[in-house]
């Protein structure tokens, strides 16, 4: 049975609403505008990043929310710890995304431990970002919710493909029983429709509908002669 939070996204388009540090678009009112303008694009949820930017979407936005606090500069940087996770989640978010790879996390907790007490403590579902087929089926034993893409060809396991991991999101799909999330280098229409033939409950698209600045060295360099 799947938590109406995530049946809201079945069969969907999420966009990713996020700037990084010391980009100009980087401000929470900004980023709500860019939610707002994605739902009359027709997205069914927002991943967003950052506890006032999840504040604030959530006041503003009448849609599930993938909240993610990214923090650190090491491996693990998405969601990092429990108290990361705790903190998105009292800002708002419904799903909370979490580092859900095997590696070590900075406070010492499990995967599980972390799934557990989030379960234990809150009514919030945990999106487990993976960057493996092993790091997913992991990530399902752990208890998560659901599992996304988000990390593949970010961990050293899998070479960063031009678009979606595709393979990986094939194999997940078939073999886990929770929702598989399509997450990173959707680029395109086209990539997003091969997500959902894959498998994918839903898809995430960041970059190639809110980041103008990447947007615009794709053309720039298409110009350049
Ligand atoms: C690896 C990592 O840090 N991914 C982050 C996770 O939230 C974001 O920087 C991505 O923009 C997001 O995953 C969406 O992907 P794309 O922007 O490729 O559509």
């Amino acid at each position: 049975m799947t938590h109406a939070h995530l049946a809201a996204l079945k069969g969907g388009l999420i966009v990713s609403c996020q700037a990084y540090p010391a980009e100009p678009m980087r401000h929470p009112e900004t980023m709500t505008q860019i939610a707002e303008a994605a739902v009359r694009g027709g997205a069914v949820g927002i991943r967003a990043q950052g506890l006032d930017d999840i504040r604030l979407i959530h006041e503003r936005v009448a849609l599930p929310q993938i909240g993610l606090w990214k923090d650190g500069d090491d491996d693990v940087f998405i969601t990092p710890t429990l108290e990361h996770a705790l903190a998105v989640i009292a800002a708002g978010a419904e799903i909370v995304a979490i580092d859900g790879t095997r590696r070590a996390r900075p406070d010492g907790l499990s995967l599980a431990e972390t799934i557990d007490r989030i379960h234990e403590q809150t009514t919030a579902l945990v999106m487990a970002d993976v960057g493996s087929v092993a790091d997913g089926i992991a990530a399902y034993a752990a208890g998560a919710d659901c599992v996304g893409t988000t990390l593949c060809g970010y961990t050293g396991e899998r070479t960063k493909t031009d678009g979606p991991d595709l393979e990986v999101l094939r194999i997940l799909a078939a073999v886990l029983p929770i929702p598989v999330i399509a997450e990173g280098r959707v680029h395109t229409p086209t990539q997003a429709s091969a997500c959902i033939d894959s498998g994918a409950f839903a898809v995430v698209v960041g970059t190639a509908i809110t980041h103008p600045t990447t947007i615009t060295t794709w053309f720039a360099e298409s110009v350049a002669r």
